[in-house]
């Protein structure tokens, strides 16, 4: 549907369903809530409509005041989790049209903390949330929807310095680059003990780290100044062989600028 179509669409009133099989591969169907749905009323059958949804989609209008989106969201996803460990949470910060890049990424960090603030307050900090902002006007709802990654965060870092050269695109926050800049010296400094050669830092080093709240750290070389590290959750760890599949390609590829830089140069 183009954006001008959209103007005189009928407010939902009902759950209405709509199948995606038009497609070979991607196959799913999409449940759309009327925002005024109560979770709360005993006559919503939140077993059958949970039990099997791969994905919740909330979406926040940036334009509005989003104090009461936020309250819905919270229970929205208590009431979800309850029934289904297993859906993933994904936040669309919509209509991000005409507002200028600043306040977008200040709208996202500032929904970014308080949903992830009020679920701690409800002792479900263990959830993860994944934030898009979107728009009807370009592509982004299309690349919100495809974003599927099993890593919640990856830095390139240099790691003399510490400085991350390249991020993915959801905001960084500081505890998690620290965690990152931490287990960096823990790998070094381990590695600069036990190694029988001169260098701390070569192709082989790799490190895991589990920690107890079922995140996993996993830092790769990438070549002799880059090092990858990756936050996951443990339960998307269960394919390392995948992971490390996509690794070596993504190594391949940074080997690849780096050999046109240099051509270039010359
Ligand atoms: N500027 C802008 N307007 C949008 C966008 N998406 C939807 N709209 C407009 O918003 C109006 C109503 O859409 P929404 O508020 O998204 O509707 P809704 O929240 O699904 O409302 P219900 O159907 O009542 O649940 C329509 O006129 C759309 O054209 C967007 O990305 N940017």
């Amino acid at each position: 549907m183009s954006p001008n179509e959209t103007l005189f669409l009928p407010s939902t009133c009902e759950i209405v369903k709509d199948d995606i099989n038009n497609s070979s591969f991607v196959q799913f169907q999409i449940w759309d809530f009327p925002g005024q749905i109560d979770f709360i009323d005993p006559t919503f059958d939140s077993d059958m409509i949970f039990g099997g949804c791969g994905a919740l989609i909330f979406v926040i209008d940036a334009k509005d005041d989003y104090n009461e989106a936020l309250t819905k969201f919270k229970n929205t996803v208590t009431k979800a989790y309850k029934v289904n460990p297993r859906i993933k949470f994904e936040v669309f910060i919509h209509k991000v049209d005409g507002i200028s890049d600043d306040s977008k990424m200040e709208s996202q960090r500032d929904i970014h903390q308080r949903a992830t603030d009020d679920l701690a307050d409800a002792g479900l900090h263990q959830i993860r949330l994944s934030f898009h902002l979107t728009s009807i006007y370009d592509h982004s709802i299309f690349e919100a929807f495809s974003k599927n990654s099993g890593i919640e965060k990856a830095f390139l870092f240099d790691v003399v310095s510490k400085i991350y050269i390249a991020t993915d695109c959801s905001p960084v926050d500081m505890q998690s680059y620290e965690l990152c800049c931490d287990m960096i010296d823990v790998v070094i400094d381990l590695s600069s003990i036990y190694s029988t050669e001169d260098l701390a830092f070569d192709n082989k080093t790799s490190s895991l780290i589990k920690l107890n709240n079922n995140t996993i750290l996993y830092l790769r070389e990438v070549n002799k100044f880059l090092a990858l590290v990756c936050i996951l959750r443990e339960e998307n760890f269960n394919k390392q062989g995948v992971i490390d599949y996509n690794f070596l390609c993504f190594r391949d590829a940074i080997g690849q600028v780096f050999e046109l830089r240099l051509k270039n140069q010359k």
